[in-house]
């Protein structure tokens, strides 16, 4: 068939279904037309079904990152072992590699990604690849080829293999002109780093997948994620990660933040668990396709009078990076999560006294180990 008469007949068919009002959110789209890269709706002879009873097939990209080793750790636990794909372009240390199925995977290479879901099956995927906000700032061609042109990538793969998509979003998809405190789910997003433009772009891409080509994408929209046995990748809210090692290790700590810098957070454990609590929501449940989640939100200064209650001794001195604090300044101080408690139950465990409590607890084991060696 023609082109021209092709789109047409699509055309015509999709303003039918918006007249009679049936276009509904999560009603699939992909019968009326090609999907993304051209791939017919119907040519599913390569599609892996994930059917409610089998265990989904994982895929996650950049998972060499901060949050991409415990995520992996835990889908695991859930869905077997050789289930859950990790892949990243960076090498992987030994305990990775021999802790479960590990490939390389570039999402700018979108043959090699269509081969590996291929082959492997693969039905959910967790795009964790990202140039984070820092990082992004310092090198914009990267963060952009990165967060954009992977993202294009993956929503492609996806859609054309019927995957269950997760992206995650960031505080740091608002900016100046949001509001800040809380930041509601739908307001004015007007980021002004790389990073928070990539990431609206790629919320509003999945969503627009969604209802084009009936793609089960979800999305969440992160705070600074506090992790114990992984290291940040570059990001403004990285201090509060640091500051655990440093007050265990030297009793002091130098903050890149100014005390007052007050930023929504969240302990890696219920990050990850949100995660998979989006992943298996019901669809009929998600009234939206991006969801704030939050669990905390503190500053510089409450962080560092929690840690004193346990190390006395701890000194904290501020050598404000400009770059950051511009960041910080522009982003959320609280984030306003309602809709993700109200529409899939979403319920914090960590508020900042455990969060505490539970990372100089790892990181004083930590330090003994070391010094019994
Ligand atoms: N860590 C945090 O506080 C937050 C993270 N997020 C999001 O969660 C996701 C994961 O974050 P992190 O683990 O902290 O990031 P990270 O920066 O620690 O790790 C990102 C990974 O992406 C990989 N990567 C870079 N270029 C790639 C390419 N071309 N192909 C494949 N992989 C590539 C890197 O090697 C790295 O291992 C990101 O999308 C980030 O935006 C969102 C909000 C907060
Ligand atoms: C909040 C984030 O997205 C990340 N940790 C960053 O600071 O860039």
């Amino acid at each position: 068939m023609p082109v021209t008469r092709m789109l047409q007949q699509v055309a015509g068919q999709m303003l039918g279904r918006l007249a009679c009002g049936c276009w509904t959110a999560g009603q699939p789209l992909r019968f009326l037309g090609t999907s993304p890269r051209q791939i017919p709706a119907d040519a599913n002879f390569h599609c892996a079904s994930f059917s409610g009873t089998d265990q989904p097939r994982v895929l996650i990209t950049g998972g060499l990152g901060q949050l991409g080793v415990g995520l992996a750790n835990f889908l695991r636990k859930r869905f077997g072992k050789d289930n859950v794909i990790l892949s990243d372009i960076r090498k992987p240390p030994d305990h990775i590699f021999h802790s479960g199925p590990f490939i390389y995977s570039d999402i700018l290479d979108y043959k090699n990604l269509r081969e590996i879901v291929v082959n492997n099956r693969v039905t959910w995927l967790f795009h964790y690849s990202a140039l984070l906000s820092a990082v992004g700032e310092a090198n914009v061609s990267l963060a952009r080829a990165v967060n954009i042109t992977g993202l294009h990538n993956i929503l492609d793969v996806a859609a054309e293999h019927n995957l269950r998509l997760f992206v995650p979003s960031t505080i740091g998809a608002f900016g100046p002109t949001s509001p800040r405190n809380p930041t509601p789910d739908l307001c004015v997003q007007r980021p002004r780093t790389i990073y928070g433009v990539s990431k609206v772009h790629a919320e509003l891409m999945g969503e627009y997948y969604h209802y084009r080509y009936g793609l089960d994408f979800r999305c969440l929209r992160y705070p600074g994620i506090i992790s114990a046995d992984s290291q940040p990748g570059g990001g403004t809210t990285d201090y509060a990660v640091q500051i655990f090692h440093d007050a265990l290790k030297n009793g002091k700590f130098e903050c890149n933040l100014k005390p007052s810098t007050r930023l929504p957070m969240m302990y890696i454990d219920d990050c990850l668990r949100a995660t998979l609590e989006v992943m298996e929501a019901p669809a009929d449940s998600l009234s939206m396709r991006t969801y704030n989640v939050n669990a905390m939100s503190f500053t510089p200064e409450d962080l560092a009078q929690e840690v004193l209650k346990h190390v006395p001794e701890f000194q904290i001195t501020y050598n404000v990076d400009s770059v950051r604090q511009a960041i910080a300044d522009s982003w959320p101080m609280n984030f306003d999560d309602s809709n993700a408690r109200k529409d899939w139950g979403w319920k914090h465990d960590f508020d900042l006294p455990e969060l505490v409590t539970t990372m100089l607890n790892f990181h004083g084991s930590d330090t003994r180990v070391a010094q019994a060696n």
